[in-house]
């Protein structure tokens, strides 16, 4: 039987004195795809990274599998998160920052070579493997971005508008990933400006909202 693998709250962030999130509860459970919805500036990003414990600064309750996230350490934190704008280490090419991110996730050799392969095949990225990631556009920075979160061996999965500047094939190609790691088992929370793009995937809906008002549905597919 499926339960809450994350329990908010009354989950209120302040940023210096303006109230983003504003006592906001919600469940999240095992295996759920979360659509995470909001105009701009309701704090989508801003739960996200709550949520990746990026920010511990925020008051209320969240816990993930009964235990308050801001006492679990971030090694021990099985998710993988995909942010809104790239973070590259600017001297590593295309080839190395997918190298060092497998082999710093633990990837043996041999597997880190295939699943980097299916990802530079799926994303279409094998003539940029040479490049620096500031010689890259920026639908190829977001697809590398993609590669180098999913190269992790995660339960949850956080993503921040993934389909941001992506072609459609790629969009096609990650639609398919994301019901692939949910037919696996994989919990996924995600926002995107275009729902179209997760229709049929979509479990729940968290709506942040610009006032106090908000609302959690659930919409099983
Ligand atoms: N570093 C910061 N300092 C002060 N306020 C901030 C900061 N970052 C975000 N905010 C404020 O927090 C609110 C929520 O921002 P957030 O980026 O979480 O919204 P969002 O829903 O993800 O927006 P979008 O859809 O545009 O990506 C905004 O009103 C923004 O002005």
């Amino acid at each position: 039987m499926s339960f809450p693998i994350y329990i908010a709250t009354e989950l209120t962030k302040k940023s210096g004195n303006k109230m983003v999130i504003d006592k906001l509860s919600f469940e999240i459970y095992e295996n759920e795809f979360v659509y995470l919805k909001g105009a701009n500036g309701t704090g989508k990003t801003t739960l996200l990274n709550i949520i990746a414990k990026l920010d511990n600064l925020w008051s209320g309750e969240l816990k993930f599998k009964g235990i308050s996230l801001k006492k679990i350490k971030l090694h021990n934190y099985p998710i993988s998160y995909i942010p809104d704008a790239p973070i590259f280490y600017e001297g590593l090419t295309v080839k190395e920052h997918l190298n060092f991110i497998s082999s710093m996730y633990g990837l043996k050799d041999e597997e880190a070579r295939e699943i980097v392969n299916i990802y530079v095949s799926v994303f279409n990225l094998k003539e940029y493997l040479n490049y620096l990631p500031s010689q890259l556009s920026r639908g190829n920075k977001q697809k590398v971005m993609l590669c180098c979160g999913l190269l992790k061996d995660f339960e949850v999965l956080i993503a921040d508008e993934p389909f941001n500047f992506l072609d459609s094939a790629s969009v096609k190609a990650l639609f398919e990933i994301l019901s692939i790691l949910k037919s696996s088992g994989k919990t996924i929370i995600l926002t995107s400006h275009e729902v179209e793009y997760v229709k049929g995937l979509i479990d729940r809906e968290i709506e942040l909202k610009r006032s106090v008002e908000k609302s959690v549905k659930v919409a099983f597919s």
